[in-house]
């Protein structure tokens, strides 16, 4: 028997990925669980902690531990998330990470948890645990879909890195669904999956090593929405795959900020466009341009967060820089234009807001379909593409904004008919028809019942490996 089974108290350690991205969805499986009598330690570097006391459940069996992260070059000391940091100061993390096993070793000695989760960078993680004992098993906050795309050992097949053509085509037994290709640009962004910088692992490399080591997986997704991407998946890795269900949150705590909520009271219900690109996605300037341009054209009352890369120190001048001239005298009346973090589950909640502009990150998706706001998909990187093909091909609940193949370009007036398309021609198909099944979908994921099932059989499984 093992020692989890042995007793009735499971305990935990979990090690996300030091990117708000990844510890959202650790926060809402560790506060799920938890809700189980699971006992978590939330490992973490100390920067990031303030903001995790404010999401993570904090019960007598919860603790917070923080893990300082060791100089690197190219990692100015004291940022501790990659909100913070550069694309190539995220690289140098990865390193840091890397040197950090001995920290890690013995703090899960002395924690001596039944299992360790962690996360896609920290490949070293099952070795180091089976050597104490300890079972390890990978938390995947991506879709089944982006990972079954992206992460198989077919990819590889003859040691050699994929090509761009490769990229355009699933892998071998990919499953037969509405995605058999994507664009030239979109797999040219996937080429940095299989990248290693300056002597550290890519991410696939780190992902297989991971796959292979590791006890189990479990993937941020249920069989309902993802059923045979994670049958794929199965088959590829020969490992057992648990699936924690999308992790739908509870109903967000607290107010939404006053000059927001009486800015969108002001609109009728169900009106308001709310446009942004979650924690870490980043628009150029003339993508900015002519997505403000495209808003302004639906003639709808919007939302519009944008933000810039870590390094632009005065961002509200960015923003008054790039947007076009005379943009905002022209909305004044209609739109708001803002950087910086806002709560966007409190905006989504808002019943002004009928529709979510958004780059399809995982767990934005799920707030929109569980406010009932229509979603309009501009993915701009990675899984973002393929989450955006499941929802607005397979699911047929959302419409993704039209762009050229060759290099992903956009003009104001694809935006502006993707967002038409959900929010003004809505007596018409195909909108009755999106419109609908987004309901379903809803419906699914505000079922608590079934959302507590996911749970529920994943402690079991817990317990059982
Ligand atoms: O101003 C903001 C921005 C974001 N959020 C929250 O932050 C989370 C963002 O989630 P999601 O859109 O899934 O993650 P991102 O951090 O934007 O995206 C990264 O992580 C995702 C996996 O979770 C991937 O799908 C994306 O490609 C990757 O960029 C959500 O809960 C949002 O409500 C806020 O509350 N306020």
């Amino acid at each position: 028997m093992s020692p989890a089974a042995a007793s009735d108290e499971l305990h935990i350690a979990m090690f996300p990925w030091f990117a708000f991205g990844h510890i959202s969805p650790f926060v809402q499986l560790s506060n799920k669980l938890a809700l189980h009598g699971v006992r978590i330690s939330f490992l973490t570097a100390p920067g990031n902690i303030p903001r995790i006391k404010s999401s993570l459940l904090l019960t007598p069996k919860t603790q917070i531990i923080s893990l300082p992260i060791p100089p690197v070059e190219g990692l100015p000391p004291g940022l501790d998330s990659t909100s913070e940091m550069t694309p190539a100061m995220a690289e140098a993390l990865k390193k840091a990470l890397d040197l950090m096993q001995p920290q890690v070793k013995t703090l899960l000695s002395q924690l001596k948890p039944h299992l360790v989760v962690f996360d896609f960078a920290q490949y070293w993680v099952p070795k180091i645990a089976s050597e104490l004992g300890v079972k390890s098993l990978q938390f995947s906050v991506y879709s089944a879909v982006s990972g079954g795309y992206l992460i198989v050992p077919v990819r590889t097949s003859g040691n050699k890195n994929p090509t761009v053509e490769d990229l355009m085509k699933p892998p071998e037994g990919f499953p037969s669904t509405s995605i058999v290709s994507v664009e030239r640009f979109q797999a040219e962004n996937f080429l940095y999956v299989y990248k290693s910088f300056d002597g550290s692992p890519s991410v696939y490399s780190r992902s297989l090593e991971i796959i292979r080591d590791c006890d189990a997986i479990i993937i941020k997704t249920c069989n309902e929405l993802e059923g045979p991407y994670v049958d794929h998946m199965r088959t590829q890795y020969q490992k057992q795959i648990l699936l924690s269900g999308p992790l739908v949150p509870e109903p967000p705590s607290g107010q939404l900020e006053e000059r927001w909520a009486k800015w969108l009271d002001q609109f009728p219900s169900k009106s308001v466009v709310y446009c942004s690109f979650g924690s870490e996605t980043f628009l150029s300037d003339d993508q900015i341009r002519e997505l403000s341009l495209g808003l302004e054209l639906t003639g709808l009352p919007f939302f519009l967060v944008l933000n810039f890369p870590p390094d632009f120190n005065n961002k509200d001048a960015k923003l008054a820089g790039v947007l076009p001239q005379g943009f905002q005298e022209r909305v004044k009346d209609r739109g708001i234009v803002h950087t910086g973090w806002v709560q966007q589950q409190l905006i989504l909640a808002h019943d002004s807001v009928g529709c979510y502009f958004c780059h399809s990150g995982f767990s934005s998706v799920i707030e929109a379909f569980i406010n009932d706001c229509q979603l309009v998909l501009l993915p701009l990187k990675g899984d973002q593409f393929l989450n955006s093909k499941l929802i607005a091909g397979d699911m047929k609940a959302g419409v993704e904004v039209n762009r050229r193949g060759e290099d992903g370009y956009f003009g104001r007036e694809d935006v502006s008919d993707a967002v038409k398309t959900l929010m003004v021609d809505i007596d018409k198909d195909p909108c009755m028809s999106l419109r609908a099944n987004h309901r379903k979908w809803g419906e699914f994921l505000q079922n608590g019942e079934i959302q507590a099932k996911f749970i529920a059989n994943l402690v079991e499984e817990l317990k059982a490996l």
